[in-house]
């Protein structure tokens, strides 16, 4: 089995992870634009199934940068997708029916939900108004359109907010964990009222080893933890843990909040209903936030090699978080 990983982190550390000790999983890192490469890759594996987890996933960096998230997600997926139906196309009947291409993608293709909406499920129509979550679309789209044209057996897991070990620190929780931990200020964007629906990185990892296993051409499962909070609640929940774990002798890292400048087009909330998910998969979330918390700020504070060394590339100019000025309340 082949999963083709590029550049993402939240699910692909999971995975990578969790399947790292099966023998039946090969974790490849590879370029996906890179069709000769990708070829190569089916020839020498000549995999069941791929679980397609490569992805540009930071909305910040979509801002500044779009082009790289239409090549990587856009033309990436193409080109995955074309050269599986290449070599789906080689195997016999019975292999070929049993081959599954799981894309990986997320909740933003849904858009933004306002306060009392009913949460996105599989049949939520898609409204994606980032540069990012566009592009997550527009791979999805593509993943079933082989599905109804060449009848590769694909299916799709969309997903909430993931968090846990590994996590780049460009995302909220390990960028607010680690500026805590420095004593740095921890940026809010606009009010800290938008809400995202949390999914500890193993729960999600599960998921998605079920879902390849069990999951059906054509499908789509929305994966989640049912455990939306408000970024703010987030944010002084690892103050808390923080200073229970690591006391600071200035007081409460909640000093350190600073309200600023909003993203463009932020959207305000997601949430989603794995009810489906969890009875085709016969999957549900184990970890409660408070507890996957915990163990995420004690991994940090107990690798800080690891993103000392990323942190170090902020300071060489690479955007991790805000750009805008820390005080610059909106
Ligand atoms: C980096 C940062 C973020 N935020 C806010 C912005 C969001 O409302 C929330 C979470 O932001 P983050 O960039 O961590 O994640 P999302 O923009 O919700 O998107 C994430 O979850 C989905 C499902 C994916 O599919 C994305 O790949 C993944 O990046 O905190 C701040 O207030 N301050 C900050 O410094």
């Amino acid at each position: 089995m082949v999963n083709v990983d590029c550049m993402t982190y939240a699910a692909t550390t999971a995975s990578t992870a969790s399947v790292s000790s099966d023998p039946r999983y090969v974790h490849i890192r590879a370029d996906i634009t890179d069709g000769a490469a990708m070829r190569d890759i089916f020839a020498t594996h000549r995999p069941d199934a791929v679980m397609h987890l490569a992805a540009e996933s930071h909305v910040d960096r979509s801002i500044d940068r779009p082009v790289t998230f239409v090549r990587t997600n856009v033309e990436g997926t193409f080109t995955l997708l074309d050269a599986a139906r290449q070599y789906w196309s080689t195997l016999d009947a019975h292999r070929r029916e049993a081959f599954r291409f799981h894309h990986i993608s997320t909740d933003e293709v849904f858009g933004s939900l306002q306060p009392g909406d009913p949460a996105f499920t599989e049949t939520t129509p898609y409204d994606p108004r980032s540069p990012y979550s566009a592009t997550k679309a527009a791979s999805d789209h593509l993943v079933r359109a082989w599905q109804h044209t060449y009848g590769l057996p694909t299916f799709v897991t969309n997903t909430t907010n993931n968090y846990g070990f590994w996590h780049f620190p460009e995302k909220l929780i390990p960028l607010v964990t680690i500026n805590a931990i420095e004593g740095r200020p921890l940026p809010v964007y606009g009010n800290g009222t938008n809400v995202r629906d949390w999914l500890f990185v193993d729960d999600h990892a599960e998921a998605l080893v079920l879902a390849v296993e069990r999951g059906r051409p054509g499908e789509t499962y929305a994966i989640g933890a049912r455990q939306p909070r408000r970024n703010i609640d987030v944010v002084r929940t690892i103050c808390r843990v923080l200073d229970e774990e690591c006391p600071d002798p200035a007081g409460s890292r909640e000093r350190l909040i600073h309200y600023v400048t909003d993203r463009p087009g932020h959207d305000f909330r997601y949430e989603i209903d794995p009810s489906h998910a969890e009875a085709a998969l016969g999957w549900k979330a184990r970890h409660d936030f408070d507890a996957g918390i915990r163990s995420t700020v004690r991994w940090y504070l107990q690798h800080r090699e690891w993103w000392e060394e990323i942190r170090n590339r902020q300071y060489a100019g690479e955007r991790l978080g805000t750009t805008s000025k820390i005080g610059n309340a909106a």
